[in-house]
């Protein structure tokens, strides 16, 4: 069984992965669409030759009835777009999933896949173990904690820099911590992992998250513990930055790979 049509929403550090990884799979996608802003269809109709089809126009992929359609550009894209996706009744895979501790738009995407039967679906992204925690929920949760510890450099442009000078750094800084909402809302492009444990676990107000600036790391460590009736464990990630975007583990991409390949599998892990 393989895929039909899938439409990836970005052309950035995961995008630009993700194209080249489908492709490479015995069980390619049959079509691939790239959704980017207007003023990028050239450019990237040019990177991408007949690798993929290029458009600006989302209403008009989703005419074309796509199997799935894959977020990978940021918690402004699961706003501007995620609702419409839904409700054309086509599955959306969301990489910005921090976009969910905003609980108004949380609240619309599931009430329009509920009422267009279509599926949200949240990969684990950067980290694992969701399996576990969203099965140690069941047992009943008593606290998810999570600290990820980046370079000073993936921390550029956040309010880390409000919190301490990152260039100057020569011990590991906290420079955040707080619950996983407030995480993903103030690190939209770092804390992400915060809100996929919420999701699978304790919720966004009671999963806690430390934020570390280390000016020893070249890597983006991703570090948590559970405690639950039934199980407790811990997990720690260590997941080599993306070339293209140093704030992103390149680990992210693989995990989207799968959850769109799964869909089709005989046998789904
Ligand atoms: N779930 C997870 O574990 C992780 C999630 N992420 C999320 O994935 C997002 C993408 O990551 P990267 O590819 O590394 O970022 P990137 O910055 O390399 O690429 C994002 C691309 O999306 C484009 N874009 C932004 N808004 C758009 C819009 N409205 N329409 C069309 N294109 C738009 C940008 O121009 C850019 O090319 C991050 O912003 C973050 O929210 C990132 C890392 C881990
Ligand atoms: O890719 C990572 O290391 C995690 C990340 O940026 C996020 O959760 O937003």
């Amino acid at each position: 069984m393989s895929l039909g049509h899938v439409v990836i929403i970005g052309f950035g550090a995961i995008a630009q992965d993700l194209v080249e990884i489908l492709r490479a799979q015995d069980e390619a996608p049959g079509k691939l669409s790239v959704l980017v802003r207007p003023e990028r269809v050239e450019e990237v109709s040019q990177a991408l030759g007949d690798r993929a089809l290029v458009s600006a126009d989302l209403a008009a992929l989703l005419a074309a009835q796509p199997d799935v359609v894959v977020e990978c550009a940021g918690h402004g894209a699961v706003t501007a777009y995620g609702p419409e996706v839904l409700q054309s009744g086509t599955d959306l895979v969301v990489a910005s999933v921090g976009a969910l501790a905003d609980a108004k738009l949380a609240a619309r995407l599931a009430e329009t896949a509920r009422q267009s039967g279509a599926q949200c679906v949240v990969p684990s992204g950067a980290i694992g173990g969701i399996d576990a925690l969203g099965a140690a929920r069941l047992s009943g949760l008593t606290s998810v904690r999570y600290t990820g510890t980046k370079p000073p450099s993936a921390w550029s442009g956040t309010p880390a820099e409000e919190a301490c000078d990152l260039a100057a750094l020569s011990e590991p800084f906290t420079f955040f911590e707080g619950t996983a909402r407030e995480a993903a809302q103030a690190y939209p492009k770092n804390a992400n992992v915060a809100a996929t444990l919420a999701l699978a676990g304790l919720g966004m107000d009671e999963t806690t998250v430390s934020l570390v600036a280390d000016p020893g790391a070249t890597e983006n460590v991703h570090s948590f513990s559970v405690a639950s009736q039934a199980i407790e464990f811990s997990m720690r990630l260590v997941g080599k930055p993306s070339p293209l975007n140093p704030k992103t583990s390149r680990s992210t991409v693989y995990s989207i790979a799968r959850a769109v390949l799964s869909r089709r599998a005989a046998i789904v892990i």
